[in-house]
């Protein structure tokens, strides 16, 4: 099954152009969406989710017409929000219960195993009884997939899921969502680099409403690859150094700064190329001008 998504753009009543002409196929697997805050990364998943509509284009998931048959994509989908909203003082297993009604999942056992199935998929049955206004930041991110997985979707959609989990917590996320990913389309919207590179075959960079770059992380690193310098200065000439070339990024390390620069040839002296990573392609492309 494949999410078509065509010439899909976006304007909101303010003027801002959120999407501009976006163009997507997305087969199984985990699918980056890599883009700073303000890209138009929400814009896209709410509207793929059929949450909002777009001013124009069209997308397709397999043969429903998304923003047509919004109920029919509903029944397939699986959502996971930037922000789930408020967590209201019910056990994780009464909550996910409650869930599985509203997804029409009416028989009383099936609901059980249903329910019971996720709570341990998502490593939270010990937890089940607990209060998920009580849960840790990481706990409410593996409810939210709990929660999205409900009804078997052919498509689910996580929203910046691993903003402020400690280092565990992210693995395990990732773990749990490499495994979701080898049975359907999961897009994962992100501005955390390693997340995207650690567990995604297919990524774009989004920027201001538009698809910069799109394919595989080891195309994207090979893209810019030879094309990246650094050099250690002094932090009181990082804008000297912006004004004169495309400086993607700088790291404090031992009291002084590291810039990175995206350029064709050797930017001047003291600069050294160095191996490209993904971060490098990420910062240079959201820095082009
Ligand atoms: N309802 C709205 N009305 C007006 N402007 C909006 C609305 N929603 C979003 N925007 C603007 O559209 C742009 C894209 O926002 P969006 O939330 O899609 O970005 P994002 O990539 O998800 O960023 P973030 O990570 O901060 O959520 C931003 O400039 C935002 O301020």
């Amino acid at each position: 099954m494949q999410l078509i998504i065509s010439n899909v753009s976006k304007t909101y009543p303010n003027g801002l152009k959120a999407l501009n002409d976006i163009n997507l196929n997305i087969g199984k697997g985990m699918f980056g969406l890599l883009g700073p805050n303000g890209a138009g990364k929400s814009t896209l998943m709410r509207t793929i989710a059929a949450l909002q509509d777009p001013d124009s284009g069209s997308i397709t998931l397999g043969n429903i017409d998304v923003l047509k048959e919004k109920t029919e994509l509903r029944k397939t989908l699986g959502y996971l929000p930037q922000d789930f909203g408020f967590y209201p003082k019910v056990s994780a297993l009464n909550l996910l219960n409650h869930f599985a009604v509203l997804k029409g999942i009416t028989n009383k056992g099936e609901r059980k195993e249903i329910v019971d199935a996720l709570l341990q998929q998502t490593n939270l049955f010990e937890a089940r009884k607990r209060s998920v206004s009580e849960y840790s930041g990481g706990m409410r991110q593996r409810f939210g997939i709990a929660q999205a997985l409900l009804g078997n979707p052919k498509l689910v959609i996580v929203d910046e899921p691993t903003a402020g989990l400690d280092p565990m917590e992210r693995n395990r996320f990732h773990n749990l969502l490499s495994e979701i990913g080898e049975q359907v389309i999961v897009i994962l919207s992100t501005h955390i680099v390693d997340d995207v590179k650690n567990l995604c075959k297919q990524m774009v960079v989004m920027n201001k409403g538009t698809i910069m770059l799109q394919g595989t992380p080891d195309e994207a690193v090979a893209s810019v690859q030879h094309k990246i310098w650094r050099k250690d200065i002094d932090k009181n000439e990082v804008n000297d150094y912006r004004q004169n070339m495309q400086v993607i990024s700088s790291h404090m390390v031992d009291g002084k700064l590291t810039i990175h620069v995206y350029a064709d040839n050797n930017p001047g002296s003291g600069f050294e190329q160095i191996p490209a990573g993904l971060e490098d392609v990420y910062f240079s492309t959201i820095t082009k001008n």
